[in-house]
């Protein structure tokens, strides 16, 4: 199976952003944490900036959308050229039409569950999204410290994938260290976003590097 690292650009210098994708060739994707401040208590960018960034960037766009009424703006971010764009399912009023939406825009699309969200209740749907974001720290910062308790929702969907038959991507985001990756990695998932421990290292392509490699050293990738 194979390791995602997507960089989380919430821990990269605002005032510098090309110049930061410049020091992440490594890796997979780039994470884009849109927050609107009425969903989480944090303002970060909007559809202007990730569209502008989406012209620059050598490394695709993974969009996480931490807002109200992505059934309304979500589309606009896979409009974009977005490679993926994951909402909120404690936003969505119809998340199944919404992901509908944006993979016929092109997008994969993305579901995150924040880590107090049961995750039963969407199983059912998991074959109409791309990949499964779960929230390994309240959203709305970065640098916070990873919730151990939200792994035991990743084995339930790892299993739902696997009898699936689906490629369905299962990514963490919040707290991923060299050290945290591999309990993520163990519990099924296998895509890591990683801000601060990208980001605060003297080199962000090394910390990538490290990061790969902490996460496929574990048994379970290899299954
Ligand atoms: O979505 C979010 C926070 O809400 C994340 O994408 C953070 O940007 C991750 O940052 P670290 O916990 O890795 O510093
Ligand atoms: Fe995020």
């Amino acid at each position: 199976m194979p390791t995602r690292i997507n960089p989380s650009i919430l821990a990269a210098d605002f005032a510098n952003l090309e110049h930061e994708l410049g020091r992440i060739r490594n890796a997979d994707l780039v994470h884009v944490d849109v927050m609107d401040n009425h969903f989480v208590p944090n303002l970060t960018f909007g559809l202007q900036m990730v569209t502008r960034l989406q012209e620059v960037s050598p490394i695709p766009l993974d969009v996480h959308l931490m807002m109200d009424d992505p059934d309304r703006w979500a589309p606009a971010y896979a409009e974009a050229g977005a490679f993926s764009v994951t909402f909120h399912v404690e936003a969505a009023s119809e998340p199944i039409v919404l992901a509908r939406s944006l993979r016929d825009r092109g997008a994969r699309a993305g579901l995150a569950i924040k880590p107090g969200t049961p995750v039963e209740p969407y199983l059912e749907m998991i074959e109409e999204f791309d990949q499964v974001l779960v929230m390994t720290v309240e959203p709305g910062f970065g640098g916070q410290s990873f919730i151990r308790s939200t792994m035991p929702k990743l084995a339930t969907l790892a299993d739902a994938v696997r009898e699936s038959g689906a490629d369905i991507w299962l990514q963490v985001d919040g707290g991923i260290t060299a050290e945290t990756i591999a309990i993520a990695a163990e519990a099924g998932a296998d895509t890591f976003v990683a801000g601060s421990a990208v980001f605060t290292a003297d080199d962000p392509d090394e910390a990538i590097l490290a990061l790969r490699a902490a996460a496929a050293s574990h048994p379970h990738l290899h299954r």
